[in-house]
């Protein structure tokens, strides 16, 4: 299924390079999901390692009357500072959105940092959809090179061509969670793909990503790390170069059919909303949105044509048929 695809020279392939360009790329293709049980990047293990991440701890019964006491008060959603009531509302919400959503992808875009990987996982595994991230199925079929390394030694446009090509191949499956790299919204290409399912905004601040990606290791983000002063501090470096992609590249972000923000309020004001109400705040935009679409198709399909009444007792004069009523039945 995967299409033969051409590594360009331009942009730091020197000659004599060897040119890895549809090899590299079949491989991309084997890490899709129906291989996916034999391949190492097998979504039952990621399914697995969600397990370990942090959970709405049970899913109990909808509460009639919920107990906010003691929950920061302005809390926009108060119900995620208790695993129970958050249990509760994801419970309730997937309940409504699952047999709604048929199927369709959902991509998560946004910049680094912003929780993609973590969010996806534990949305996927909910929903009971596979989960793939576009970034460690490169790495995948480059023998588990980092993305660091593949943009060294290949450059970003191979980086992107790979990118571009797994969502191409991603898009035409069902019942997918899938976290794309921060850059994957700047092709339009990318776009016509990811529109057939459903894509998902992350919007987090720039200060709070920085914390983030600082405290994994800017090297592992070649984009940040590159010409970092020695002995800089790390998280300011990121924050300068976070602040000027995101300045690039709101436009495109603006693109995904819901945003959801990763601001935390009480305790998380810091660290950002936990990935369970992040989740929670997923599947409340994902419903909100395919709930309305629903009532809007129900809508166009509530019309009326004007003057079907008439129609039903005239008479084809001139027609062979004439004296028949439309409906068949014989004149008087
Ligand atoms: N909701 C969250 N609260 C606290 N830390 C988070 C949250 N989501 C992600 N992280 C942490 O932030 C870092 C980046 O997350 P990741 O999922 O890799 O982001 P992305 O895939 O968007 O680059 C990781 O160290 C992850 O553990
Ligand atoms: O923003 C970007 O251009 C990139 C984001 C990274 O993914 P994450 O967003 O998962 O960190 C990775 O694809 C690569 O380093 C480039």
């Amino acid at each position: 299924m995967s299409m033969p695809m051409q590594r360009p020279m331009a942009g730091g392939a020197r000659a004599g390079q060897v040119q890895r360009s549809s090899a590299a790329l079949r491989s991309v293709a084997s890490q899709v999901p129906f291989t996916a049980h034999r391949a190492n990047f097998s979504s039952k293990r990621v399914l697995r390692q969600d397990a370990r991440v942090e959970a709405p701890s049970r899913v109990v019964v909808v509460r009639a009357e919920a107990d906010l006491t003691g929950l920061t008060p302005g809390h926009p959603y108060p119900w995620e500072e208790d695993f129970d009531l958050l249990g509760d509302k994801v419970k309730e919400v997937t309940d409504q959105l699952l047999p709604d959503l048929r199927g369709c992808n959902i991509w998560l875009v946004g910049m680094m940092g912003s929780g993609k990987s973590t969010v996806g996982k534990m949305l996927a595994n909910t929903l009971k959809y596979a989960f793939f991230d576009t970034d460690s199925v490169i790495e995948l079929a480059h023998d588990k090179k980092p993305v660091s390394q593949i943009f060294a030694e290949e450059g970003q446009d191979y980086f992107r061509q790979c990118e571009s090509q797994i969502i191409k191949e991603l898009s035409p499956y069902r019942n997918l969670v899938i976290s794309t790299g921060g850059g994957a919204v700047l092709k339009p290409q990318n776009w016509g793909y990811m529109h057939l399912g459903i894509v998902a905004w992350l919007n987090g601040d720039t200060e709070l990503l920085a914390r983030r990606v600082a405290k994994d290791g800017i090297e592992k983000r070649p984009l940040l790390a590159a010409d970092a002063p020695e002995g800089a501090d790390m998280q300011q470096v990121a924050k300068t170069k976070l602040d000027a992609l995101l300045e690039d590249r709101r436009k495109y972000y603006e693109n995904a059919d819901v945003v959801v923000t990763l601001e935390g309020y009480g305790k998380d004001l810091e660290d950002g909303a936990p990935t369970a109400a992040v989740m929670y705040r997923l599947l409340t935009a994902i419903n909100d949105k395919v709930q309305a679409k629903k009532r809007e198709q129900a809508e166009r399909m509530n019309f009326t044509i004007e003057g079907a009444d008439q129609l039903k007792t005239m008479r084809t004069m001139d027609s062979p048929a004439g004296g028949l009523q439309l409906d068949g039945n014989q004149a008087p």
